[in-house]
């Protein structure tokens, strides 16, 4: 997916090199080719991946990350193409709180977990609640920062329902400050991201940060 310095192929090269909005995707390596490497890091740590309890594992590895990072197959703009405008004339903040996500830290590739607050002030039209949920989804199953995921869900509703506002909350625990670098347990990173009458109006905002609080 990524070169690595060091260890960069021709391909790689040439694609740094082009700017992002222009790059051909890089071809996907195979699963044969991914469940190899797997047994490499295997013999990294020191164990035999020819044991007989580590043989399947290269296999269930290659399985468990075509689920962390499922998010690269879907599109959420499609996602949030499907709106209603039957409402009743609701116009006021519909906010979908405490959304859990298992995410992966681009950094490591640890997991971060935590949950996502997303709120929108709807200009006519509105979307299914899931939908929310699915665009954090996406999102979360991709090599993330944070402040990146916290961005990109914010942006995407904004661009497609085009809402009066949007505001997003993220909330969670990165295990690569827990489970190992700095060892901080128990600490917690939050990011918020806001646009439109939610960034412009403080009201707005306040109101929205008040709901997330169970005010
Ligand atoms: N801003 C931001 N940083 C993150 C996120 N996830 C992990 N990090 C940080 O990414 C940084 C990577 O720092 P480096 O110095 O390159 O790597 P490292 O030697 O493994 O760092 P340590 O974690 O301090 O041991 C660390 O400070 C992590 O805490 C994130 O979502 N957002
Ligand atoms: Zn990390």
């Amino acid at each position: 997916m990524v070169e690595r310095s060091g260890s960069k192929s021709a391909e790689a090269t040439v694609h740094a090199l082009v700017p992002p909005g222009e790059r051909t995707p890089l071809k996907r390596p195979t699963r044969e080719e991914a469940e190899a490497a797997v047994r490499t890091l295997i013999a990294w740590t020191g164990d035999d991946p020819l044991r007989e309890g580590l043989l399947e594992t290269p296999k269930r590895v290659t399985k468990a990350f075509q689920e962390f990072y499922r998010g690269y197959d879907d599109d959420p703009v499609e996602v949030l193409s499907r709106t209603f405008e039957d409402v009743g004339g609701y116009d006021d903040i519909v906010l979908l709180r405490d959304v859990p996500f298992n995410s992966h830290c681009e950094h490591h590739m640890v997991p971060f977990i935590g949950k996502a607050h997303v709120a929108y002030l709807p200009s006519g039209r509105v979307v299914g609640l899931s939908k929310l949920a699915r665009v954090v989804e996406i999102y979360a199953r991709r090599l993330q920062t944070q402040e990146n995921l916290t961005a990109q869900v914010a942006a995407t509703i904004d661009e497609v329902l085009k809402p009066r506002g949007v505001a997003v909350m993220i909330e969670s625990e990165h295990m690569c400050m827990t489970l190992r670098g700095v060892q901080k347990n128990g600490s917690s990173t939050v990011t918020t991201m806001f646009t439109g009458e939610f960034r412009d109006d403080r009201d707005q905002k306040r109101r929205f940060l008040e709901l997330v609080n169970g005010r």
